[in-house]
């Protein structure tokens, strides 16, 4: 887990669109103690999102330039389509000063170069909601004036609610199948591992805190460990035991395929969405 808190950033945040990334990220920062809600800037159309990011300290401002005039660091948390236009608002008041980071699937470096201009210290990332509490999985990669100082930047904001690695933009459209989409498939399958709890006649509440449970622990001693997942699946597994029973249900429907397809059907979405 990412540390208890981290010390407090110099730099103030703003946010172009203050959706459900936009406040998990912010809510995940705050938490970990990294900026404080009054060093928080936003916009977005919908007053229920600025009201709530307006409850927890930030500023909604009425344009997207004036949260570039109030911010050092500049997330765009959009929706794809949406970019180039937000870009293009805030390209006149950028400065050296600022470190543009996008979140968007699919929005290639070249086309955020494009519309913020190519002065513009643009930073590509993609994270996932786990950040809320400090569990992000994410991956970046620089682009246009961004230096070494954007990209530690970047990493000590993203460090402080999870992990980031720094990949070749090539491989962003995987890191987005796997990780940035990854928590709704593992939602899915602690919501099913639940269900099969109650139709094996436990209460509800405490068949999805052991699915929950178990999905943690086993993530964790994967990543403490460091020993093949499938190495760990045989210690679960006795000979004519419980496990085996359960794990050839599971290879009968597909499963292991099921996730790899999944995985590549959000990668080859994430890379329409650069062509579009
Ligand atoms: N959700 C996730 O798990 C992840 C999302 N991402 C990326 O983050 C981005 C945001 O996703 P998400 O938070 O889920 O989406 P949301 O739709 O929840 O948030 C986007 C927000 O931006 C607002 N908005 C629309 N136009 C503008 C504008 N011109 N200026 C300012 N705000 C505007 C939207 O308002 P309205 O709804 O009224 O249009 C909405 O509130 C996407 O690009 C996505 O690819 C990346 C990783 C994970
Ligand atoms: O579903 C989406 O397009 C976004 C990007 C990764 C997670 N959510």
């Amino acid at each position: 887990m990412a540390t208890a808190t981290a010390p407090a950033l110099n730099k103030r945040i703003g946010f172009l669109g203050s959706g459900q990334m936009a406040e998990a990220l912010a809510r995940g920062l705050m938490k970990r103690g990294l900026v404080s809600g009054d060093r928080i800037a936003c916009n977005d159309p919908n007053p229920a999102r600025t009201n709530l990011f307006k409850s927890f300290g930030a500023t909604p401002y009425e344009s997207n330039a004036d949260v570039a005039r109030n911010a050092d660091v500049i997330f765009v948390a959009v929706k794809p389509q949406h970019v180039a236009q937000v870009l293009s608002e805030v390209r006149p008041v950028l400065t050296e000063g600022h470190t543009v980071v996008s979140i968007a699937a699919g929005i290639t470096i070249d086309k955020l170069v494009e519309a913020a201009g190519p002065d513009a210290h643009v930073v590509r990332v993609m994270p996932n909601t786990p950040c809320l509490v400090g569990e992000t999985a994410a991956a970046m990669c620089l682009g246009g004036k961004a230096n070494a100082d954007d990209e530690k930047l970047v990493r000590t904001i993203f460090e402080a609610v999870g992990k980031i690695y720094t990949v070749d933009e090539k491989l962003l459209a995987a890191v987005t199948g796997l990780s940035g989409s990854g928590p709704a498939y593992v939602f899915m399958m602690i919501e099913a591992l639940a269900d099969g709890g109650v139709r094996a006649g436990l209460p509800r509440d405490i068949a999805q805190a052991l699915a929950a449970q178990t999905v943690l622990g086993s993530a964790k001693m994967v990543l403490e460990t460091g020993t093949h997942p499938g190495a760990l699946k045989d210690m679960v597994t006795s000979p004519a035991g419980t496990t085996i029973a359960g794990v050839h249900e599971l290879e009968r429907a597909g499963t292991r395929a099921a996730f790899m397809n999944a995985v590549v059907a959000a990668t080859d979405r994430a890379n329409q969405l650069s062509k579009m």
